[in-house]
């Protein structure tokens, strides 16, 4: 059975070669869907008659937006420490062991009770495809079960085995590498897609998070890595040498961490959110998009440094703070994310891709970053289907 969403006011479809620009914009659109996928695409005039129809009434149509970085496999939040923050106190890796310590004791039920929900945030907020990392459990039980609980959420399940160093190991971070590579990935690998790693000061070094990644790889996920966030480390440079699809944060870039990224298929995903939260500095996105570096943008959503779900609020950040233009920013957080996590089939609009879009009760995309703060994402289909 076809679908006709019908009336599209101006529709995103992220194919060049389908409409206008980079974006692909077409006005007075229409979108067929078969099988929940995009079967055709183009002047409303032109589409054949279907037997459904979605009447959007000349809203605006987006592809739906594709988050790469997330950690939803927690419990507790940490509010006291986001207002301690915004009185001054600096954040720093450690934090991340006040979660840990709550997401021990959490039962798988609460674990996927609270994924669900935030899932259900990003949802309601237009994001289709959705990125879940482990790391708040940091042994192999904890681990391989917060990975599986993410795995039967998303295919794009990561496994964060090295966040943080965890209190039993104080002062033995090469000891809890070798746990990770040894014990923690044959055991959690099976439930995941990806290894992720977070080199940092205060978390783990150039030569730990290599270890890691290489155990990931050969256990046969793909890497992405958290790099460059509060200082500049070496996980950019590394990320690059490793062929991940991702580095992640990227803030404090060296010239040679950009020509790097440059001359790579890795993409650089800004978190503007996190930095907005934390009350730091912002990555320089300009810089990377005018080295010719590939820029995916996301959310972020833990319960550290970036406890939102929204990726409309992410755009407008990205407009106003990165100095990104609202095209480069949309694009970013659906064919950007798409990229960071190697997928072909979302993050656009072109036929055969998946027929995952969102609604804004708004003419144009361009309201994402004019109007922040106000929910405009009226309607969200997955696979051609609401809900
Ligand atoms: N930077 C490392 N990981 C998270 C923060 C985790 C936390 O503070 O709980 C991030 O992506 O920002
Ligand atoms: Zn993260």
């Amino acid at each position: 059975m076809a679908l006709l969403v019908d009336r599209i006011g101006e529709l995103v479809t992220n194919d060049p070669t389908t409409g206008e620009g980079p974006l692909g914009l077409i006005r007075d659109a229409a979108v067929v869907v078969t099988d929940g996928r995009v079967a055709w695409v183009g002047p409303r005039t032109r589409a054949q008659p279907c037997d459904d129809v979605l009447d959007v009434g000349g809203a605006a149509v987006i592809p739906g937006f594709v988050e790469s970085h997330s950690h939803l496999v927690f419990a507790g939040d940490r509010a006291e420490e986001f207002a301690a923050r915004m009185a001054g106190e600096p954040y720093a890796a450690g934090g991340i062991r006040a979660t840990l310590a709550a997401t021990r004791h959490a039962t798988d039920r609460d674990l996927t009770a609270n994924l669900i929900r935030l899932a259900d945030e990003y949802r309601r907020q237009g994001t289709t495809t959705l990125e879940v990392k482990s790391g708040y459990g940091q042994t192999v039980r904890d681990e391989e079960r917060s990975v599986r609980i993410a795995s039967a959420h998303t295919d794009e399940a990561t496994l964060l085995a090295a966040h943080v160093v965890p209190p039993e190991f104080e002062g033995r971070a090469d000891d809890y590498v070798r746990l990770v590579v040894e014990e923690l990935i044959p055991a959690a690998a099976p439930s995941a897609r990806w290894i992720d790693v977070f080199c940092e000061r205060g978390a783990f070094d150039v030569d730990q998070s290599r270890a890691v990644l290489l155990a990931g790889k050969q256990a046969g996920l793909g890497v992405r890595v958290h790099a460059n966030q509060l200082t500049a480390g070496g996980g950019v440079r590394l990320g690059v040498e490793l062929g991940a699809a991702s580095v992640d944060h990227c803030v404090h870039l060296t010239d040679a961490d950009v020509a790097a990224l440059a001359g790579s298929d890795t993409v650089a995903t800004l978190l503007p959110s996190a930095d907005f939260s934390t009350r730091g500095p912002y990555p320089d996105a300009r810089r990377l998009l005018d080295a010719g570096v590939t820029v995916a943008l996301g959310a972020d959503c833990n319960p550290g440094t970036s406890y939102t779900t929204s990726l409309p609020l992410v755009v407008a950040l990205a407009v106003r703070e990165l100095r990104m233009t609202p095209a480069e920013a949309l694009w970013s957080v659906t064919a950007g994310g798409a990229r960071a996590l190697r997928l072909d089939d979302v993050g656009h609009l072109g036929i055969g891709a998946r027929a995952d879009l969102a609604v804004l009760d708004a003419p144009s995309y361009l309201h994402l970053a004019y109007r922040p703060g106000v929910p405009l994402v009226r309607d969200v289909l997955k696979d051609g289907r609401r809900g």
